[in-house]
């Protein structure tokens, strides 16, 4: 039986595929062997010895701490792409929100409640909310990955020129921009001539802050910036004096803080790109099989720290490894199966970067020592043995 800790309220679609006979779900456990949670804060929790997987119901780990979790063997997942429609939406909506002056009319038009002749009000006033249309205006698209290409896509169809900007985009991504949209070759250019920018990149040391004064800078006046990726991405201090000057318009911003909020020109929405109930369900279907998977074969799905590995079972035993990518770990794992007299049924052997998963199908039963040895050998960070 695994315990699964949720730290954020997760849906039902996607718990209730939980197996009750072997997996417990608790958003209170000392010792789970797995979490699944949303945006809720791991950093300063302390990891339990327990635990061998997180799962990340969404796309942003930065919330996690990755590095930790690696050195203790601990798998994090993410679930790419399964709410990149819900934010496209917000992403688009935003748009059409700071650009037609929505909410300020809205504002106006619910404030005339008790007045004699909304009517003759309504029309008389409007002009006060008039604002451009968005096709034939550029939109800048930093970062193309699940979500850039859509809205990128979804702007191209609604008629706006598109421009995107991302060195480090996936052949998958490619091949799905819309032929429509440009390839700027560099940030700065990315931003140059755009109305609308929007920025999808993850919250990572070298994309904090690549929103600041000399960025701006490079923009056209009265450009309008949508944050729907992360906050630290853009210099709240630098935000907010070009929304004192003009230069930006609007800062439509998923990430609201206090100094934001004092900020008129600012749009806040309270962190709801992922929040609809399809992007709910996708996420929580996606994290938990990702992390049944893990924790009932050791096959890895969409991990941010460990390489994707799968091996269907050809015994009853298996062992899963995690360890350094170092050279001879597998001479040494496999010699401490020879003293052991364990006979290899059929093994496989990915790395990643720094790290590497090593899955070995046995005959026999591992003895305790036998775990314990091939623990102690320099650079295996975990092992662990599956019984099917
Ligand atoms: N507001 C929300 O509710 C919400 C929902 C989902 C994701 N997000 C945020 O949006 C981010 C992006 O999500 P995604 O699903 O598209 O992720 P993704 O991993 O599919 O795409 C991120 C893209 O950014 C690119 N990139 C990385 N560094 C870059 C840089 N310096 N310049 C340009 N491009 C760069 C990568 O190459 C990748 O293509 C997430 O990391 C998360 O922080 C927010
Ligand atoms: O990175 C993400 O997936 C989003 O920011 C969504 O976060 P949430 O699951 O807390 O809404």
């Amino acid at each position: 039986m695994f315990t699964i800790q949720t730290l954020n309220k997760i849906s039902e679609k996607g718990l209730g595929l939980l197996d009750p006979e072997r997996f417990a779900v608790k958003d209170d456990a000392a010792q789970p062997e797995g979490i699944i949670l949303r945006s809720h804060k791991m950093h300063d929790m302390t990891l339990p010895e327990s635990l061998l997987a997180v799962a990340r119901a969404g796309a942003g780990v930065n919330n996690i701490p990755i590095e930790s979790c690696t050195d203790k063997g601990i798998v994090v997942f993410n679930t790419p792409g399964a709410n990149a429609n819900s934010v496209k939406e917000l992403v688009i909506s935003g748009m059409l929100l700071s650009s037609r002056k929505i909410v300020e009319g809205v504002s106006w038009a619910r404030n005339l409640k008790g007045e004699s002749d909304v009517e003759k009000t309504v029309e008389k006033g409007k002009k006060d909310y008039a604002g451009p249309e968005i096709m034939g205006k550029t939109l800048g698209v930093i970062g193309l990955g699940a979500i850039g290409v859509m809205v990128a896509n979804a702007a191209a169809d609604l008629g706006m020129n598109v421009l995107g900007f991302d060195p480090y985009i996936s052949v998958d991504s490619a091949w799905g921009l819309s032929a429509g949209v440009r390839r700027a070759k560099s940030l700065e250019a990315a931003v140059a001539e755009c109305d609308f920018i929007s920025i999808h990149v993850p919250l990572l040391e070298s994309t904090k802050g690549m929103v600041d004064s000399s960025l701006i800078s490079r923009m056209k006046d009265g450009v309008r910036i949508l944050n729907f990726a992360r906050g630290p991405l853009v210099n709240d201090a630098d935000i907010i004096t070009a929304l004192e000057s003009g230069k930006v318009a609007k800062y439509i911003t998923d990430f609201p803080n206090a100094e934001l909020l004092n900020q008129e020109n600012v749009l806040p929405i309270p962190h709801l790109g992922a929040s609809t109930p399809e992007a709910e369900e996708n996420c929580a279907v996606m994290a938990s099989r990702q992390l049944a998977d893990y924790l009932s074969s050791g096959n890895i799905k969409n991990s941010v720290n460990f390489p994707s590995v799968e091996m269907e079972f050809s015994t009853d035993i298996r062992l899963v490894i995690l360890n350094r990518n170092v050279p001879s770990m597998v001479g040494q794992i496999t010699s401490v199966l020879a003293d052991e007299k364990i006979n290899i049924s059929d093994m496989i052997n990915k790395h990643r970067d720094e790290v590497a998963v090593t899955i070995i199908d046995v005959d026999g039963d591992i003895s305790p020592e036998g775990v314990k040895r091939l623990e102690a050998i320099e650079g295996v960070i975990r092992a662990r043995v599956i019984k099917k």
